[in-house]
């Protein structure tokens, strides 16, 4: 039984599991960016700008030290966007000890570098032990202990099962799996997705637009996926199809609700302003439509909407060329499997 453990920035995200790991009896030390959300964490016990409405019990200690926050820790969680985890991993690194559990809970990738965020976390924490933790599992209702499903992922059966045992809980399942790539890139991706479902929304398209969104969505993420490395399979679980439905139709997607005022119309600096909280799926667009080049994969969605976000282009004429792309197959594989012939 794990007694302590420390949760790396205080977004709503590593909120959330703060609460929810406190509620098994441990004790959390929760490093907070900004000084006025750990004061009031400490005395208000809530986290109004990440998480409003949701108790903070007092076995979560907030802290601004990060020195303080890994003191006596046995797992460590990183739960910052993308875009800071080197940042952070870099802080952490003198206070982790050799074959020291770190799990990163961020999706993403690095955008200059288009590294998956446990191969940024290795660099920067050498003495670290990396697991990933990804699956549909909005902050607001791991807050308010909604029965939510997730999967760990590490090289170690171990380590795997070690993150598992530490999370797992009557109101929060969770699953392992060897196959790191899979996962990462299953969280990574399906954020531009999502994006691309919140603009189907904002034109106002139904619910047909949506589901052939999500399901060419998972063909385009499994395609990449592959190519780096993925089982095929772990897009079918929690990471890669789970996370794509309720990120694209739920309402405390900020993926999603971006790209709804996107659809509307809006510029995106405001839209993001707007959010107020990360948007994940706009850099890891950026990443994921270079890496696609590399690699020589057909990502359409990806293509259309960078050049939607990036490039001015209107989303309706985006919408015009998906449809009108020249006629293909449904699944490869189908095609050239020898047990189905036409
Ligand atoms: N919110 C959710 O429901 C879930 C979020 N995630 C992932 O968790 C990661 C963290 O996201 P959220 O907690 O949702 O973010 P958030 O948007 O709620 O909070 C932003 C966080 O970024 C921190 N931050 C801002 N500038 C920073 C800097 N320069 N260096 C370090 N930290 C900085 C803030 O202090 C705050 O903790 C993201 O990758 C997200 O995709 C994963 C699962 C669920
Ligand atoms: O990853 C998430 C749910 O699984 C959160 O998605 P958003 O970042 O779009 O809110």
């Amino acid at each position: 039984m794990v007694h302590r453990v420390a949760i790396i920035g205080a977004g709503s995200w590593g909120t959330a599991l703060s609460a929810m790991l406190a509620k098994k009896g441990i004790e959390v030390k929760l490093w907070v960016r900004e000084k006025e959300i750990c004061e009031q964490i400490e005395k208000a016990r809530e986290n109004i700008k990440y998480l409003p409405g949701v108790l903070i019990p007092s076995n979560v200690f907030p802290t601004q030290s990060v020195e303080e926050a890994l003191k006596g820790a046995e797992l460590t969680v990183l739960a910052v966007p993308s875009q800071y985890i080197r940042g952070m991993a870099r802080q952490i690194a003198p206070f982790v000890p050799s074959g020291h559990v770190v799990v990163n809970v961020a999706k993403g990738l690095e955008m200059d570098t288009f590294l998956r965020l446990s191969q940024v976390v290795e660099q920067e924490v050498p003495a670290a032990r990396i697991a990933v933790l990804s699956g549909p599992s909005h902050a607001e209702e791991v807050g308010r202990d909604i029965p939510t499903a997730v999967v760990c992922a590490s090289y170690r059966k171990e380590d795997a099962e070690f993150v598992q045992d530490v999370f797992m809980g009557p109101k929060f399942r969770v699953y392992t799996n060897p196959d790191v790539i899979g996962v990462e890139m299953g969280g990574a991706l399906k954020n531009i997705i999502a994006l691309a479902a919140g603009i189907s929304d904002g034109l106002g398209f139904g619910d047909n637009s949506k589901a052939a969104l999500i399901t060419r969505g998972i063909a385009e993420i499994s395609r990449l996926g592959q190519a780096m490395g993925a089982h095929p399979l772990t897009f079918a679980g929690l990471a890669g199809i789970g996370d794509l439905v309720v990120t694209c139709t739920s309402m405390h997607s900020r993926n999603r609700r971006a790209g709804i005022l996107i659809g509307q119309g809006r510029p995106l600096d405001e839209v993001l302003d707007s959010i107020g909280m990360v948007v994940e799926g706009v850099t890891t667009c950026k990443a994921a439509y270079q890496l696609a080049k590399k690699h020589g994969v057909s990502m359409p969605i990806t293509e259309q909407l960078y050049h939607v976000l990036f490039e001015g282009k209107d989303p309706k004429e985006a919408v015009t060329e998906l449809m009108l792309r020249s006629k293909t197959h449904e699944i490869e594989e189908v095609v050239s499997s020898m047990d189905i012939k036409w």
